[in-house]
């Protein structure tokens, strides 16, 4: 029996929470927390999370405050309205919407975003304080998936994980949220001889490869919990890195795409926007 962890209704309960948190530490919503998403170009996936993004914000009672650039903004131009908002003091927290048009330097842009705002926890400050084990900001999609594996009491102390991937977005702040909660972590990548062996050592196997249905039975131990952060969309709609239905009576939980991990991706980012505002008990996991 192969359970299907619903990450829809824990990011529901998770946001709740936030909402709670912000209706009692900021009684008027002119002081709540602030989000300043930042969108440059057209990217429709990228429209659609962050419209899914601005709408968690305001559900949670906290501050919208979306900027959009056109696909043809300078890199000068992104950097000044990132700096603009890194000194404004009513601004909270700062996300810029990735990917980038090209042409455009993310990464630079990204490390002039304050730690202290930085709820995507992606610069190198924050990258920084993961790695060495300091309080700071977590990327939300790692972040999403430890809440998944602890609220569904997954044990992770003594666990052997193996992560797919290793970006700076997923697969390496994964790794290390992993370590943290001692498991014992491999990375597997593009030039891993013998990929399969690796991940069928997996107690939980994250696939954070961005390769449509790359892993599937032959790549999982019976047992194993597999949360797929893939997300592909195709003509029959959206997909993951995994071949779920392979898995059923292997593994003992899966992450569904969608209402898996993406859906938690959003709750953390309201967990970390609180959390940026000084205040935020709502997860396990966005800052240690
Ligand atoms: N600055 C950032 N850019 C990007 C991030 C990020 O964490 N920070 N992650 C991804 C995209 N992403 C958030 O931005 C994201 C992806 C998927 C979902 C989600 O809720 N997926 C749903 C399906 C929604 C749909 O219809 O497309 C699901 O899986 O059930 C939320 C956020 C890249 N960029």
């Amino acid at each position: 029996m192969t359970v299907h962890i619903d990450g829809r209704a824990i990011a529901y309960e998770v946001r709740a929470r936030v909402a709670a948190e912000v209706a009692a530490a900021f009684p008027d919503p002119a002081t709540a927390p602030g989000l300043a998403t930042v969108l440059v170009g057209e990217d429709p996936a990228s429209a659609v999370y962050v419209a899914n993004k601005r709408r968690a914000v305001r559900e949670a009672g906290m501050r919208d405050l979306h900027r959009a650039l056109p696909a043809g903004t300078t890199q000068a131009g992104v950097a000044a309205v990132i700096d603009e908002l890194a000194a404004d003091p009513a601004v909270d927290a700062i996300l810029l919407q990735l990917p980038l048009p090209p042409g455009l330097d993310a990464a630079a842009l990204i490390d002039r975003i304050p730690a202290g705002k930085d709820v995507d926890g992606l610069t190198t400050h924050s990258a920084g304080l993961l790695a060495r084990g300091e309080q700071g900001l977590r990327p939300c999609t790692p972040s999403g998936v430890i809440e998944l594996l602890e609220s569904t009491g997954v044990t992770i102390r003594g666990a052997n994980a193996v992560v797919v991937g290793r970006s700076a977005l997923v697969g390496h702040p994964m790794a290390e949220l992993l370590l943290q909660r001692d498991a014992t972590v491999t990375v597997v990548h593009r030039h891993t001889a013998d990929l399969a062996a690796v991940t069928r050592t997996a107690d939980i196997l994250v696939v954070a490869a961005g390769v449509p249905a790359m892993i599937g039975a032959e790549h999982v131990k019976p047992g194993a919990t597999v949360i797929d952060v893939g997300i592909h969309r195709t003509d029959n709609g959206l997909t993951g890195d995994v071949r779920i239905a392979e898995l059923d009576g292997i593994a003992t939980r899966v992450t569904p795409v969608p209402g898996g991990v993406g859906p938690m991706t959003i709750a953390m980012l309201m967990v970390n926007t609180l959390r940026a505002a000084g205040h935020g008990q709502s997860a396990r996991c966005s800052r240690s």
